[in-house]
């Protein structure tokens, strides 16, 4: 019987008369439930409920001394998490809906048939569980959240591949040793940069210099610096940004295309600390945390002979690989919705409304330039719309002068392939429409309009579906 496996928490019976008590305990026992613990003196209610955990009370309203209604009320207030029956003689609409009101989860009349008790104890049971269940499961999904979000909140992210990787942040931000920041373009590296930095609670300052394309002399005089009169036009000597980096984070961004020469110099650097300003004589000592990034596969360059290894190994001491846009999906609504208010308010207009169908667009597209090229896409869109709603008609040919496939003719985009895998139950119509709108309510965090778009449906459709199935009892 599903009771008994259910609920290891005892039920409590309370009523002044023991005849009641005996009986009611007895029914209860023989529907499973092991353990029926019996009081006849409300008083000593709340003195168990200090001792033992209770999972559910069946509470009699009139007793001498402490009333049901006045007992209710403590526990709701002391113990919410425990279920209240409510068992009375008077057939009372009023008495009913405040006990109710006070946090009752079920109403009988006395007279108690037995399968009446037995089933509305179950029904305690089995909401007690859920809500149990419930609390637990967002447990782990908080789990899986950063301890200090505020260290992340520039970085709008709903994906559980993005809170993994702040869970890795948090966990290496105190390492003196270098993060190898890896992802497609347009990501967010210097973003995550700038958590990690955050996060590392470093005095100073993130420094972020784009080492792509500097030659040797410009790699050397910009990180190291120089000494008076090393070069002709050096007349006072300056610090490199390694030096006005002090404790702070140096972020070298696009390090897959430093130079063989430049590699050897950066390896020294991370080796020991030390540098050499140009035309210096003594070395200085670095204490900036380096960090680095790349939209390269790092990796294969060094397999291929393009990268140091030894660097590579180095590097690579703490590395965070970031997901593109199409494998986190989930974040294009909230993405999309942020950059649209962004755009919006830096020209100082009130932002568009973003029709449900862009939506449907964004989630079949394969954004190579990722997030900044969504960012891109609805500054664009925002700046060329001219009503309250944002033009969609911009979007699409922006995507279409890009010069990205299309599979529909209409929407100029570029589709992924449809990921759909079947168990080998094929669910019911009615299951797949069931999971399909929780997920798309899920992706659009609850916004009816954007899981409308999602779906490909309008908004009054959906609206129709959830009513249907709030009916139907799914
Ligand atoms: N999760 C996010 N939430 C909000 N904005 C984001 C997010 N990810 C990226 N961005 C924005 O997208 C743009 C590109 O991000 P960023 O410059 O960090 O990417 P990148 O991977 O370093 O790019 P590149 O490889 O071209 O150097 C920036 O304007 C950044 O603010």
């Amino acid at each position: 019987m599903r009771t008994k496996a259910l609920n290891p928490l005892p039920i409590l019976l309370v009523d002044d008369e023991s005849q009641i008590l005996h009986s009611a305990s007895l029914v209860l026992r023989g529907a499973g439930h092991a353990e029926v613990l019996t009081l006849d003196d409300s008083r000593a209610v709340l003195p168990l409920l200090a001792e033992r955990p209770v999972g559910v009370i069946v509470l009699d309203l009139t007793m001498p001394h402490l009333s049901g209604l006045a007992l209710l009320a403590s526990i709701a207030a002391e113990y919410p998490e425990i279920a209240v029956i409510v068992m009375t003689a008077t057939n009372d609409l009023p008495t009913a809906v405040e006990c109710m009101r006070n946090g009752a989860s079920d109403y009988l009349l006395k007279p108690v048939e037995r399968d009446c008790l037995v089933a509305a104890v179950r029904r305690a049971v089995e909401a007690r569980l859920l809500r149990a269940e419930l609390l637990s499961l967002k447990d782990c999904l908080l789990a899986n959240q950063p301890h200090q979000p505020s260290r992340f909140e520039e970085i709008v992210t709903q994906s559980s591949a993005m809170f993994a990787i702040f869970r890795y942040i948090e966990a290496v931000a105190a390492s003196p040793q270098p993060v190898l920041i890896s992802g497609e373009t347009g990501t967010g590296k210097e973003l995550i940069a700038r958590a990690l930095h955050r996060q590392s609670g470093r005095p100073g300052e993130l420094v972020a210099v784009n080492v792509a394309g500097l030659d040797d002399n410009l790699f050397a005089d910009t990180l190291f610096g120089h000494a008076k009169g090393s070069f002709t036009g050096a007349d006072r000597a300056r610090d490199g940004l390694i030096a006005s980096t002090g404790d702070g984070t140096l972020f070298l961004d696009e390090i897959g295309d430093l130079s063989i020469a430049l590699q050897v110099k950066l390896l020294r650097l991370l080796q020991d600390g030390s540098y050499y300003p140009i035309g210096a004589d003594r070395p200085r000592q670095s204490r900036a945390r380096i960090v680095v990034a790349t939209h390269c596969d790092v990796k294969r360059q060094a397999e291929q002979g393009g990268f140091r290894k030894d660097l590579y190994f180095r590097l690579r001491t703490h590395h965070i690989q970031l997901p593109p846009l199409r494998e986190r999906r989930e974040d294009l609504p909230q993405l999309t919705l942020h950059f649209v208010e962004k755009a919006a308010a830096s020209l100082g207009r009130p932002a568009p409304n973003v029709p449900p169908a862009l939506f449907q667009w964004l989630e079949n597209y394969r954004f190579p330039g990722n997030i900044r090229e969504l960012e891109g896409l609805m500054f664009d869109a925002v700046a060329r719309s001219q009503g309250s709603v944002l033009s969609l008609q911009s979007v699409k040919d922006a995507i279409a002068d890009e010069g990205f496939g299309n599979r529909s003719g209409d929407a100029a985009v570029e589709f992924a392939a449809p990921a759909a895998e079947f168990p080998e139950r094929l669910p019911t119509l009615k299951e797949a429409e069931e999971a399909l709108i929780g997920e798309a309510l899920r992706r659009a965090q609850g916004n009816q309009g954007v899981a409308a778009g999602l779906l490909g449906i309008s908004r009054q459709a959906l609206n129709k579906r959830l009513t249907r199935r709030d009916a139907d009892g799914f």
